[in-house]
């Protein structure tokens, strides 16, 4: 589906992809990681066409270069950082759409979905939406219409875990037919969401490593916690979870989504000392708590 031939590429002089070979079947999803300017960005660039480079990229057999807007009619693309849009969401749903040859109504229903109130902000200005929002508008414009690839730049870091949990349901929906790479300094950010990890340093692919894939992205954990003693702290971090306090401070329940448990795991680990008991149970696809 995807295959990049040692792929080069110079900035002044420097190479910051240095020969990079993959090939990326249809059903692969890669988590792309590595540190700050390893090249996951500049690799990610090439792919859409938006650099010239040596070597060569191609996707389901034709050049982002040559070929770019049949290309990119294949890729939906989420952004590390928002492009400073001024024009209102409703126009740029609009626009996006007839881009990409969608229906808005598509677009619409993903953000909805993902908790956007679109007839609220239909006519604010992109640049003036809160981080979170516009993240939640670029996935739904990236996934709001039938692609063969995405590629998604640190997706989730603006989002909360509610939205999380959709956006991996929405990523569930589209895993038989799709190729995904989703690029994150951290591992445990997207570990659950793939099935091949690709690090890179210094614009060389330095592992590549298939990963088991039994979890299921849509899976929801039903999680209780029990603390010694009542603390804001906690209190405070496990409400940004939606978690309820079901025994005066010391005990909680709540709802993980699947593929977050490692950084639902990372957060409790600051409160470690306070933690009497955990249980994390996976629920049965379709089971929904009251
Ligand atoms: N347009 C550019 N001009 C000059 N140098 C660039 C340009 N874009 C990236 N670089 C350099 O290329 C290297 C790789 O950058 P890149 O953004 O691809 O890394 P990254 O792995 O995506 O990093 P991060 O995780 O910080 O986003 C860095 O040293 C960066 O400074």
């Amino acid at each position: 589906m995807i295959r990049f031939d040692s792929v080069k590429k110079l900035f002044r002089r420097h190479p910051v992809l240095d020969g990079v070979t993959l090939d990326i079947a249809t059903g692969e999803r890669i988590a792309l990681i590595g540190s700050n300017g390893a090249g996951k960005t500049t690799l990610i660039r090439c792919l859409l066409g938006e650099y010239t480079f040596d070597g060569e990229v191609l996707v389901d057999g034709e050049s982002p270069r040559k070929q770019r807007a049949s290309v990119l009619g294949k890729i939906g693309f989420v952004p590390q950082l928002p492009p400073p849009l001024k024009m209102p969401v409703g126009q740029l749903v609009t626009f996006a759409a007839a881009v990409c040859n969608s229906d808005p109504k598509r677009i619409e229903t993903i953000g909805t979905r993902l908790g956007l109130n679109i007839d609220e902000l239909r006519n604010r200005p992109f640049n003036r939406l809160s981080g979170g929002m516009k993240q939640k508008l670029l996935i739904a414009i990236a996934l709001g219409r039938d692609v063969k690839v995405l590629v998604l730049d640190e997706p989730a870091a603006n989002l909360d875990p509610e939205a999380r949990h959709i956006f991996f349901s929405l990523l569930a929906e589209r895993i038989e037919n799709t190729s995904m790479i989703i690029s994150s300094h951290r591992l445990d950010e997207v570990a659950q969401l793939v099935n091949r990890v690709i690090e890179m340093d210094m614009g060389m692919v330095v592992l590549d490593d298939r990963v088991a894939d039994d979890s299921n992205l849509a899976a929801m954990l039903n999680t209780k916690l029990r603390l010694h003693r009542a603390d804001d702290a906690i209190a405070r971090a496990l409400s940004e979870w939606s978690f309820t306090d079901v025994g005066e401070g010391m005990e909680w329940h709540g709802l993980v989504a699947g593929p977050d448990r490692l950084r639902f795991l990372g957060m409790l680990s600051r409160y470690v000392g306070l933690l009497k008991a955990i249980d994390m149970v996976e629920l049965d696809p379709g089971v929904t708590l009251q």
